[in-house]
């Protein structure tokens, strides 16, 4: 088995569940990313990552399940041995993930309701969009789109039926719950699999949530920071996110102020929209 098919949680290797499948340009709004496509081996889950600051000749071979970013093995080659800013990838020494301060990533659950059809019930396509927009300002960075994860991990049929209770009076853990499942049903290995392979070791991490962080943590990678990505609140989403604050551990400072009184919250949007 090749370095790169191994993944190491916690300083212990195991084999890696993820294999690299094809790599290819993508032109967006936000500018232009490398998007990286794996396929999950234990869910059968085709996923992706967008990543900034890299070309893919920069990245050599988009074949497939032998390769990190610029050659690929673990420890060999991945986007931490690259000047990622100059578009210049130095391979061949040992890979030290990101280096000090950690590349700029934001893993994201997927919510086709928020992601796509710019549902105000949740904040996850503000969200999106800031993330692209705050990497694409730093030149350089990693998005994790993770398939799966929808309705934190209880499937878009879940989900919906976990709205639906919502509108019936219920916080969202109380809907989780009355339908059987758990408050959060996530698993972020396939996130660290992921960040291994592209020898991603350390992160700052955009995110409000401190358990995703000690989830990626648990999986090997470092959390060096972690990197708010608030959204305006609205009228359709404030118990939604003070739910989230009070029962899920959610940094949400802001839901009690408003950008006038905190002028820094607007440059903490990266680009969301407009308070409103
Ligand atoms: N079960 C359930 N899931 C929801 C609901 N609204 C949004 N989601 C899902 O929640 C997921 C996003 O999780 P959040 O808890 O909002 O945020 P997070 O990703 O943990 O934290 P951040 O990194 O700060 O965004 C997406 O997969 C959405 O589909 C809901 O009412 N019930
Ligand atoms: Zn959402």
């Amino acid at each position: 088995m090749a370095e790169s098919d191994w993944t190491f949680d916690g300083g212990q290797a195991r084999p890696s569940g993820v294999e690299r499948m094809v790599n290819v340009q993508l032109s967006t709004v936000y500018g232009d990313f490398l998007a990286v496509g794996y396929l999950d081996r234990n869910r059968g889950d085709e996923q992706m990552a967008l990543i900034y600051g890299v070309t893919e000749g920069d990245i050599g071979h988009s074949d497939i399940g032998d390769g990190g970013i610029g050659d690929g093995d673990i420890g060999d080659g991945g986007i931490g041995d690259g000047d990622i800013g100059g578009g210049e990838l130095v391979q061949g020494g040992p890979c030290d993930g990101v280096g000090g301060d950690g590349m700029l990533t934001r893993v994201h659950s997927e919510c086709l309701t928020g992601d796509a059809f710019g549902s105000k019930h949740c904040e996850c396509g503000e969200q999106l969009s800031a993330a692209l927009h705050a990497i694409a300002s730093e030149g350089r960075g990693v998005l994790l789109y993770l398939r799966g994860h929808e309705g934190r991990g209880i499937g878009l049929l879940g989900k919906l039926r976990a709205m639906k209770l919502q509108q019936e009076g219920l916080d969202t853990v109380e809907a989780n719950l009355a339908l059987g499942f758990p408050a959060d049903a996530r698993d972020y290995e396939v996130a660290a699999d992921i960040l291994h392979d592209l020898g991603v070791r350390s992160v700052r991490l955009l995110s409000n949530n401190p358990r995703k962080s000690e989830a990626l943590m648990r999986h090997g990678i470092k959390v060096t920071e972690q990197v708010p990505l608030l959204t305006p609140p609205r009228p359709e989403n404030i118990t939604y996110l003070r739910t989230k604050r009070e029962r899920l551990d959610h940094h949400l400072p802001h839901l009690d102020r408003g950008p006038d009184r905190d002028p820094e919250l607007a440059m903490d949007l990266h680009g969301a929209a407009d308070w409103s």
